[in-house]
């Protein structure tokens, strides 16, 4: 069974344990319910770098990429390295994240923070909303291309921008949807872990202008991102590559002055 089935079977009875726990019209009631979101979308829009920097202790194919760093210091470096955004991993299982960190980092910035996780179930929006973040990525690889009209449609309802994450052409076509704002092409297929930045260049001319594209996954230097910045991308989501320094924050700002 490849990694992605593993992890969305883990997800469904992650997910049902949690609504009995915190049903969903307490999840409403959550101060960060009303709290006014960011456009990620737009921050990526207007910004002539575009990194959305990502927290992540470790990862299925990569076990552990740090464990030693603080994510309060990490997404303060974040912030004051210049990224438009930060990406904070929720799953604990398989990627060494909560819900916890979701909540310190929106304590810690104010650029947009975009919760990454596995999300199969409407309950996990609501939770996004609840704890704080300004977008939610929707994996198309594990949805059903009504799963993934709802869920846009959801999220938009509450006022979280929406990046659909794609690795190939036929996951793109159920993705173009009017309540999307970001479509990221995942370098790294979710299904055995290889990277190929050839996979963004490859769709880049598939995916419409109305979208902000993004690239993920494997970017490691500036030349990867000024390339492809001639293929329309606006937008690079970085994580290992800072996350197994010491210091993140530091190594994103040297990166980031490298891109100015
Ligand atoms: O660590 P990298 O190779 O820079 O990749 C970051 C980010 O793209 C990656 O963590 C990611 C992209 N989509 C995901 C979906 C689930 C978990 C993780 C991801």
């Amino acid at each position: 069974m490849n990694i992605l089935n593993t992890i969305t079977a883990y997800k469904r009875k992650e997910v049902s344990a949690k609504k009995e726990a915190i049903p969903t019209r307490l999840l409403e009631k959550f101060p960060l319910f009303a709290k006014e979101t960011k456009s990620l979308a737009e921050a990526l829009r207007n910004s002539t770098t575009g990194i959305i920097a990502e927290h992540k202790r470790r990862s299925p194919s990569k076990s552990v990429i740090n464990d030693k760093v603080l994510l309060p210091e990490v997404v303060l470096g974040y912030e004051n390295a210049g990224a438009k955004g930060v990406s904070v991993l929720t799953d604990s299982n398989f990627f060494g994240g909560s819900l916890d960190d979701l909540l310190v980092a929106e304590k810690t910035i104010s650029i947009p923070i975009l919760r990454k996780e596995f999300i199969i179930d409407p309950y996990q929006i609501y939770e996004s909303k609840a704890y704080g973040a300004d977008a939610i990525l929707l994996i198309a690889a594990c949805l059903s291309a009504e799963e993934l009209k709802q869920f846009s449609h959801l999220a938009k309802s509450l006022k979280l921008d929406v990046l659909l994450e794609v690795h190939n052409l036929e996951e793109l076509q159920k993705s173009m949807l009017p309540n999307v704002d970001m479509i990221g092409v995942n370098n790294r297929n979710l299904k055995n872990f290889k990277v190929n930045i050839a996979t963004s260049k490859k769709l880049s001319k598939e995916i419409p202008n109305d979208f902000v594209k993004i690239s993920e996954s494997g970017i490691s230097d500036v030349e990867t991102i000024k390339e492809l910045r001639t293929f329309g991308y606006e937008g690079f989501l970085i994580g290992e590559n800072f996350m197994k320094t010491e210091n993140p924050g530091e190594t994103a700002k040297q990166f980031i002055e490298k891109l100015r």
